[in-house]
């Protein structure tokens, strides 16, 4: 899944889909932002990046770009951060194979951004520290912080306040109903419960569940189905602000069986959940050769 070519620096690393277990939102602030507690965990899937350090300033990115003006994708946002921000000369030609469902709630945008900030903290040899690196990611986005950060976390804050935790790995299939919700419609909907009080002592005890999927639901009734017709498997969540929606198993072939019976008209994937950020790993281990 990853390759690397440290002479000509270029590598390519493997940004990964996170899971939101629990999402509980806790009060709205007066910038529009809302506090909340989240159990984030990393899949062992996401879209591949390939970088390539290029001697002019210029920075492109180029493959499965979709319609996004290039000043408006996360991965160009994140290179321009950090070449300014660490006065670099050299700049970067990225290429994108995209397999996260954009819009999708599985932090496809905010993992190519973090991942970005890892690889070229890297290549144009920044020495940017890890706590300098979320501080950057924060500027573009609440889920990217626990991307560079890189390990399973509960999250309190806007997203950004990470304690970093340890579960028992499992497989997941994660099913798209083919609808794309918008982050910000969710978090600015009158609908949208936030107040939900603050976990107290192990949060394993009690009850825990996602504040957006009631007003999901009922927006969007394809996720409704596909919560639904995921029941029939396992205990059905979805994750972010949606749209896609899981089920978790401890084998593999539990979760290949619901992707075989999986409906034509939705996408899916399986994948298992991984403590430390699969790109994190990668990055780890083309360095230590
Ligand atoms: C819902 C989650 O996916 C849970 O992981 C994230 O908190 C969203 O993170 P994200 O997509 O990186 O969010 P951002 O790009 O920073 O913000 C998108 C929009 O979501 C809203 N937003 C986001 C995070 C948060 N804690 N409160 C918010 O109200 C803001 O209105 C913002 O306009
Ligand atoms: N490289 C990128 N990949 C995906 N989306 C991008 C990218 N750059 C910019 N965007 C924009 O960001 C929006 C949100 O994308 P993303 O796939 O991260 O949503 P999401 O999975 O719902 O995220 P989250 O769970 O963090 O809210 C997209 O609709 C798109 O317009």
């Amino acid at each position: 899944m990853t390759s690397t070519d440290t002479t000509s620096r270029t590598f390519s690393l493997i940004a990964p889909a996170k899971l939101n277990l629990f999402l509980h939102i806790n009060s709205r602030r007066d910038d529009g932002y809302h506090e909340l507690e989240t159990l984030f965990t990393f899949l062992d899937f996401g879209d591949e990046l390939t970088f390539s350090v290029t001697h002019t300033p210029s920075i492109t990115v180029f493959g499965d770009v979709a319609d996004i003006p290039l000043q408006e994708n996360l991965i160009y946002k994140a290179a321009y951060l950090l070449q300014q921000h660490c006065h670099i000369s050299q700049g970067a030609h990225i290429h994108l194979v995209k397999r996260l469902p954009m819009g999708g709630g599985v932090g496809g945008g905010s993992s190519d951004a973090a991942t970005t900030l890892l690889a070229l903290n890297t290549l144009w040899q920044c020495h940017l520290s890890l706590s300098q690196l979320t501080l950057l990611g924060l500027q573009l986005g609440a889920d990217v912080p626990v991307f560079i950060q890189g390990h399973t976390a509960i999250a309190h804050g806007i997203g950004e306040q990470l304690s970093p935790i340890s579960l028992q790995p499992k497989w997941y299939c994660v099913v798209h109903p083919g609808e794309h919700v918008s982050t910000a419609d969710i978090f600015t909907h009158p609908d949208l419960k936030r107040d939900t009080a603050k976990l107290e002592g192990n949060w394993q005890q009690q009850e825990l569940r996602n504040d957006c999927e009631a007003l999901v639901k009922k927006l969007c009734p394809e996720v409704e189905k596909t919560l639904q017709w995921l029941l029939k498997y396992a205990p059905s969540k979805m994750t972010g602000t949606g749209s896609c929606c899981f089920v978790e198993f401890s084998t593999q072939q539990e979760a290949q069986r619901v992707l075989t019976n999986l409906p034509e008209k939705w996408s899916g994937f399986i994948a298992s959940s991984a403590t430390l950020s699969p790109a994190h790993t990668a990055l780890a281990a083309l360095f230590e050769q």
